[in-house]
């Protein structure tokens, strides 16, 4: 009966199944929190949405950009970019059944304390603010409007959160919030360039975690492989989980009730054929 987080899969199917093996996962006594990006970069997307899908109850999973970035594609009017493996998803036969399951992945997992997100969070917002706007954006998602809401998705503006932003802005700065952003300034404005290491950090910006909060949450999340798994100067209790298996890294697990990490290598640092 464990409970493992596992950070952004990004297409790597064979790691995954590596790993879970490690595990000795059972799907019918164990679950699995995934942070997101399951899709896009590496080999087998196709695959991973797949699995995930099929271990219905025994998987949590949180949306990315890389998965938003798949939905927009396919039901927002936008184009493809990055990797031929989200390709093989729209021309999957069972493509329909596969993203009607993205679509209804929510932006935020909540376990009492503990509250995944695929980004992080900003320090201003409390867990049951964090659920109720991702709540918002999952609404949008599950209506007869997501078409519309998708393909007005993109853009990086408004780039900081005011509770009385409303409409399209409102939706786009929870979603830039929840599955993009790294580096915030003390207003809690957010950079949509720096993508690397925290030496990366725009002058006047540092990672949301370094900044404090007035509670003390558990928190998980993903999408910053420059990271390595590693939240320097942390100033909130947070687990970074990408390890950047798409680039060549490790795919981690962390045991949520021990705190232990688990890691295999990309199937990429060891020259396999992907
Ligand atoms: N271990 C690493 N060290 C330094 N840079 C990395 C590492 N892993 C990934 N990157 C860089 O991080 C950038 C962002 O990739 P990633 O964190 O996966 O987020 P996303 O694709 O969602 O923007 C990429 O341009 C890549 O070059």
């Amino acid at each position: 009966m464990s409970t493992y987080a596992i950070g952004d899969l990004h297409g790597c199917y064979n790691e995954w199944m590596a790993l879970l093996d490690v595990l000795s996962f059972n799907p019918a006594q164990d679950t699995l929190w995934l942070v997101g990006d399951v899709v896009n970069r590496g080999p087998d997307s196709l695959a991973c949405l797949r699995e995930a899908e099929g271990l219905g109850s025994a998987v949590r999973c949180v949306l990315g950009n890389h998965d938003f970035h798949l939905l927009v594609a396919a039901r927002g009017g936008g184009n493809l970019k990055s990797n031929p493996g989200l390709q093989a998803v729209l021309e999957a036969p069972d493509r329909e059944r596969l993203l009607d399951w993205l679509q209804q992945q929510p932006l935020a997992v909540r376990d009492g304390n503990r509250l995944m997100t695929h980004a992080g969070l900003l320090p201003q917002w409390s867990l049951a603010q964090t659920e109720a706007l991702a709540g918002e954006v999952q609404a949008a998602l599950a209506s007869d409007q997501s078409g519309a809401f998708l393909s007005q998705l993109y853009g990086n503006h408004p780039d900081r959160w005011r509770d009385e932003l409303d409409g399209m802005d409102r939706l786009r700065c929870i979603v830039n919030v929840l599955t993009r952003m790294r580096f915030i300034d003390a207003d809690g404005r957010l950079d949509f360039k720096a993508n690397q290491g925290i030496d990366s950090a725009p002058a006047g910006f540092a990672p949301w975690f370094q900044f404090p909060r007035d509670d003390d949450p558990e928190l998980l999340f993903g999408h910053w492989a420059a990271l390595e798994g590693h939240a320097p100067y942390a100033r909130v209790h947070v687990d970074a989980l990408d390890t950047g298996c798409a680039w060549g890294g490790l795919l981690t697990a962390l045991n949520l009730a021990t705190g232990e990490r688990t890691s295999v290598p990309s199937h990429k640092s060891l020259g396999a054929a992907q």
